[in-house]
């Protein structure tokens, strides 16, 4: 393996796939099976800066050199291999938010993420006007709150895209979006593939006689369907990766894409009635849908898979954030005595403690809003730990209601789901929850009350998703050569679930855990619990 693997690299055949994560920028190197080479990552947090949530472009740059410098040396410690070309590379990021820029590329304010709360406004008269859910982390929402709030910088606005586009644009020079991406700034006609047309009139409708330069479709970046040519690496976009000169350019781009699109590729989620759960920073779980939804809920929007069909997504802004804090907490406990742990070890050990707590936590609540939640109702977030004074307190129950807490807010949205009778025939999950097997799943699948399979790359998910969908734009642009060099041709649902069954996911194996009864009955009456506690959770966020 590794004497092929070196080959493969050495001979940059090796594809890239790279995600900018809420707290990890990951790489991931892929070979011709799309087993993982090598993989690189680093750290970083989003700040909040007056009163929003950011990251500074200069971050996104250092962030971005240091995982694939990570990732160079660890396809040279795995594989003895000196990285310098690759077939194709992709890159992935967390959606939404807001990034405008001036004609002259400039940025015109501080990065605005998906975390920020602030677009309630806008949100509600762009629902209200397109008839379907606009949540407040999406790119249009941001846009017209800026507009609504009549902000300095909106005379200005040349093009507005997301993270995934922006890094794209520097790599390639070319402004584009992947479909799954674009559908989370405005709404796509799944007829077209497209933005949706009608709403985009509606949107301008809205604009009208404000300071926006229009019309909006010409702000926003060019929609591409995965498998389609999205430009290649350029001599400059293989400078800002690795500054070292290191990096040839020439590598196939595919599509940017959002974390939600590489996680239902991680996962083969990508045909009507399958569905995943991405559990990182945020927690959100989709599901291909067969037919529209059938009513308008705030719990719910709709995204597309990266080939363009339409997704549900119930979304909740805080996943797994709060739980790395209590980690961290135990990690400093550990130090303090002498005895320190490293992360992973310190995960282990607390996950594992969990599976001996009361199959409802000891009836212990943990609230993980480090930020507002929607579909709570919750502006802002306080996370809380709350119980009876005869709750048994134990480490047990303690990380078992961290682990419960994740799934609080999603279980909710889920049960709206239930109710619009979206049909799902496997539910998959990946995210940093999962790097400790067995724990964070088996509450999942108690939780969702449905079998949940996780597969071994469930951790670096996304960034391998994001390299899968690159090693599948170089697919299709070599069989196409003939027809229209170096250029793929679009693809449907079926022809990316075709590929990922063929040349992914043949020989992948999925862990499977079954909801077990005492579990699922126990974390429904966490949940009755947990309902009722919201209302402590709202006076926090009133009182404090
Ligand atoms: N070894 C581990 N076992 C279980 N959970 C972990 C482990 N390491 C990190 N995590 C959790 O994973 C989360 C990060 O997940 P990740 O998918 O990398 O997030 P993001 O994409 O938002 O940066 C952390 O907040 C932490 O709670
Ligand atoms: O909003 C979405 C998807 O709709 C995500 O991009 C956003 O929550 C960020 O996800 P992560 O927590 O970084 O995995």
């Amino acid at each position: 393996m590794s004497v092929d693997a070196a080959t493969v690299i050495a001979d940059g055949r090796a594809v890239l796939g790279i995600e900018l994560g809420s707290t990890r920028i990951k790489a991931c190197l892929i070979g011709p099976d799309a087993a993982v080479l090598a993989t690189g990552s680093h750290e970083w947090e989003n700040r909040f800066v007056d009163r929003r949530w950011t990251y500074g472009l200069d971050e996104v740059w250092s962030g971005l050199q240091a995982a694939y410098t990570d990732l160079v040396s660890d396809a040279s410690g795995r594989h003895d291999a000196a990285l310098a070309s690759v077939s194709a590379i992709g890159v992935s990021a967390m959606m939404h938010g807001y990034l405008a820029f001036d004609a002259d590329g400039e940025l015109l304010v501080p990065f605005r993420t998906w975390r920020n709360t602030s677009t309630g406004p806008a949100a509600e008269a762009l629902t209200t006007s397109f008839g379907v859910n606009i949540p407040l982390r999406w790119s249009i929402a941001h846009l017209y709150q800026a507009v609504l709030d009549g902000e300095e910088h909106v005379p200005a606005i040349a093009s507005v895209t997301t993270l995934a586009g922006y890094v794209h644009e520097k790599l390639t020079g070319r402004r584009v979006l992947g479909v799954g991406d674009a559908s989370g700034m405005f709404p796509i006609d799944p007829s077209t593939r497209d933005y949706d047309a009608d709403l985009l009139g509606r949107f301008d409708a809205l604009a009208a006689d404000t300071a926006l330069p229009g019309p909006v479709r010409s702000l926003l970046p060019d929609v591409l369907v995965a498998g389609e040519s999205a430009g290649g690496l350029t001599e400059a976009g293989a400078r800002l990766l690795d500054p070292s000169g290191a990096l040839r350019p020439g590598a196939v781009a595919a599509p940017p894409e959002g974390d939600a699109g590489t996680g239902m590729v991680a996962t083969r989620a990508v045909v009507p009635r399958t569905g995943n759960v991405s559990a990182g920073t945020s927690i959100f779980a989709m599901v291909v849908l067969e037919r529209p939804l059938a009513g308008l809920h705030h719990e719910l929007d709709v995204v597309t898979t990266p080939a363009g069909d339409p997704v549900a997504m119930v979304h909740c802004n805080n996943g797994a954030s709060e739980l790395a804090a209590w980690v961290g907490l135990f990690r400093r406990f550990a130090d303090a005595a002498g005895r320190p742990v490293d992360a992973d070890t310190a995960f282990d050990v607390l996950l594992r403690e969990a599976l001996e707590g009361d199959a409802d936590a000891g009836g212990l609540l943990a609230y993980n809003h480090l930020a507002g939640e929607p579909i709570a109702g919750l502006s802002e977030g306080r996370p809380l730990l709350v119980r009876s004074p005869d709750s048994p307190f134990t480490l047990a129950n303690v990380i078992r209601a961290q682990l419960y807490g994740v799934y609080g807010t999603l279980a909710l949205g889920m049960r709206v789901l239930a109710e619009e009778d979206v049909a799902l025939d496997r539910m998959y999950a990946h995210g940093g929850m999962f790097r400790t097997a067995g724990v964070a799943q088996r509450f999942l699948a108690a939780a969702l009350d449905a079998p949940v399979a996780v597969a071994g790359t469930a951790s670096e998910g996304g960034a391998w998703g994001m390299a899968v969908l690159a090693a599948f734009a170089a697919h299709r642009a070599a069989a196409h050569t003939s027809a229209a060099p170096a250029a793929g041709a679009a693809a449907s649902g079926a022809d990316l679930d075709d590929y990922l069954l063929e040349s992914v996911f043949a020989s992948t194996t999925f862990d499977t855990a079954d909801p077990e009864p005492a579990d699922v009955a126990g974390f429904a009456a966490w949940l009755d619990r947990y309902r009722a506690g919201l209302a402590v959770e709202s006076a926090a966020v009133d009182a404090l």
